[in-house]
């Protein structure tokens, strides 16, 4: 029996990649979204690729909707070994205009997502008498605060924190808990953020946003999904058995910590 995955956020930008690496891996993926078009196309795709996909809709800042998806990958597959918390969410604005609305959707989706998916997956870990990996999207706004960035910088903080305080306390059941931190991607993410940054700076345009903070990476060129997936595919390996708590930057040389 192949080994079983569920990504979070994956009808497209990095949870794509992410679930497309895991299906080469070998593993059967549960795709997830919030949008549902979306999500079915990428299915589709994959699935026309002769990876063993399914997908399931749901909100990840909802408990219930991470326990159903757990179950429906359970009905499905029989089995859950790799639950990645990928979904994620951002807003640009000074910290003087940041607003209850701004705060609580980046919480509730950002931080609140990975508690929830965090304690669906270990809960069935735990039937299964343990082990099992949960992999959680950080950033290197876990690592570094970043102007315009406030709330996002702080959820990935909280990100941090709940991956180290999850490790610890699954880490009797034989269960990791990890995140992998990403510099700078160009995903529809970074289109949003690039976009909203040109509206608070009139001497920026359409693209310079994106240049600068690329432009400050050691290996010269932005992120590609499959950097992204490449570590996501080691942590959800046995190859990172002895490995919990950790968040691990994969940014090109950008944050040196
Ligand atoms: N793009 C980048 O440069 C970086 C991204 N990250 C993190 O990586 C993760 C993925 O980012 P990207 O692929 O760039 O973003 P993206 O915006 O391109 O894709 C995110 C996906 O998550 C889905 N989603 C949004 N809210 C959801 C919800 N409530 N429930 C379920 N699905 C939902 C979206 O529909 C979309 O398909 C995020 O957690 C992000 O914070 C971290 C560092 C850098
Ligand atoms: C989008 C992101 O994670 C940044 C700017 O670090």
């Amino acid at each position: 029996m192949s080994k079983v995955a569920i990504v979070t956020g994956s009808a497209g930008g990095l949870g794509k990649g992410i679930a497309e690496r895991l299906g080469k891996d070998g593993f059967s993926v549960v795709l997830h979204d919030i949008n549902e078009a979306l999500l079915n196309e990428t299915v589709t795709e994959l699935k026309g690729k002769n990876y063993n996909v399914i997908g399931v809709k749901g909100d990840v800042s909802k408990r219930d909707d991470q326990f159903n998806l757990v179950k429906e990958a359970v009905d499905h597959f029989g089995r859950l070994d790799v639950f990645v918390n990928n979904a994620g969410i951002e807003a640009v604005s000074p910290f003087l205009e940041i607003t209850e609305e701004q705060l609580n959707r980046l919480f509730h989706i950002n931080v609140n997502g990975v508690v929830f998916g965090t304690q669906a997956a270990a809960n069935q870990f735990i039937k299964q008498a343990g082990k099992g990996k949960i992999i959680n999207a950080c950033s290197i706004a876990g690592h570094e605060s970043y102007e315009m960035l406030g709330t996002y910088s702080a959820t990935k903080h909280a990100v941090k924190s709940f991956t180290h305080s999850a490790a610890k306390e699954l880490a009797k059941h034989q269960i990791t808990v990890n995140a992998y931190c990403p510099g700078i991607a160009k995903t529809k993410m970074w289109d949003r953020i690039d976009e909203e940054m040109v509206k608070y700076n009139d001497d920026l345009k359409p693209g310079e946003a994106f240049e600068k903070f690329s432009s400050a990476i050691a290996l010269k060129r932005y992120q590609t999904p499959e950097d992204v997936a490449n570590l996501v595919s080691f942590l959800a390996s046995e190859d990172s058995d002895y490995i919990t708590g950790q968040t691990i930057l994969t940014d090109g040389g950008l944050v040196f910590r």
